[in-house]
């Protein structure tokens, strides 16, 4: 098999350590403590790979501008940035689902409710495909204040143990749609580096956990 070379966009936070075993268990002779440095690309000569730690929701960006052949994308993510990326594999790790919560007890009969979120298309998506007219409220994180705070009567957001929604006394109102890791590539690299693309996918198709 050929040894071009191949460009691995890795997300930094909390999808790292998962994806970072995997590789390690799929035989990747990644440093130990990546995260710990500040390096943001790491090169593994023997294998003719480099591999750059980037923010999750520019994953994809990267992988669309084939400035990495490859990327590891939450499928919130890939939903949300709907970038041109080919979807390889299902790699089962960081679950969790995304959701509609609320106050307790609160009907939306509102001509138009709000809804803060950190994924304005997912969240217009749902609202659009449910016949519900809403208006999206735009927000970067810590979205469960934006309910208790009168900002909006609903947000959409990633639920994972419902800690947070418990913790800020919200409930959970719709589910909108499962999430986990995905392995995706851009799609010339996909046609022009397959066989070295379908090694790596074989490799990690082997340490996928199902359940
Ligand atoms: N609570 C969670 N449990 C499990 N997986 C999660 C959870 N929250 C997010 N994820 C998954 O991990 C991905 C990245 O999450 P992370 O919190 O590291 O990134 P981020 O929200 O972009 O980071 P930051 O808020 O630091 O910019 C999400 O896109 C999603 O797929
Ligand atoms: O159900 P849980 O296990 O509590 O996880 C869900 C929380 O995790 C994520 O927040 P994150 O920690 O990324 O914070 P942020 O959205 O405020 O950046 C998500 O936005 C929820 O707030």
């Amino acid at each position: 098999m050929s040894n071009t070379a191949l460009t691995i966009a890795m997300p930094k936070g909390r999808i790292f350590e998962e994806a970072y075993d995997m590789l390690i268990e799929a035989g990747f002779n990644l440093p130990a403590n990546v995260e710990m440095s500040r390096k943001l690309m790491i090169e593994i000569p023997e294998e003719n790979i480099r591999f750059i730690l980037a923010k999750p929701m520019d994953v994809p960006t990267y992988v669309e501008h084939g400035v990495a052949d490859i990327g590891i994308a939450g499928k919130d993510v890939l939903l949300e940035e709907r970038r041109n990326v080919h979807e390889l594999l299902d790699l089962n790790i960081s679950k969790c689902h995304v959701a509609s919560a609320g106050l307790p007890n609160t009907e939306l009969n509102d001509i138009a409710p709000r809804i803060a979120t950190k994924y304005p298309n997912i969240a217009s998506d749902y609202y659009r495909e449910k016949g519900e007219q809403v208006e999206i409220i735009g927000l970067n994180g810590s979205i469960e204040l934006a309910p208790m705070i009168g900002l909006a009567d609903r947000i959409v957001d990633i639920v994972s143990t419902g800690q947070t929604l418990k913790e800020n006394g919200l409930v959970e109102y719709e589910f909108v749609v499962d999430v986990s890791s995905r392995l995706i590539a851009n799609q010339a690299s996909y046609r022009m580096k397959n066989d070295r693309i379908q090694d790596l996918v074989k490799r990690l198709k082997k340490c996928v956990r199902e359940g």
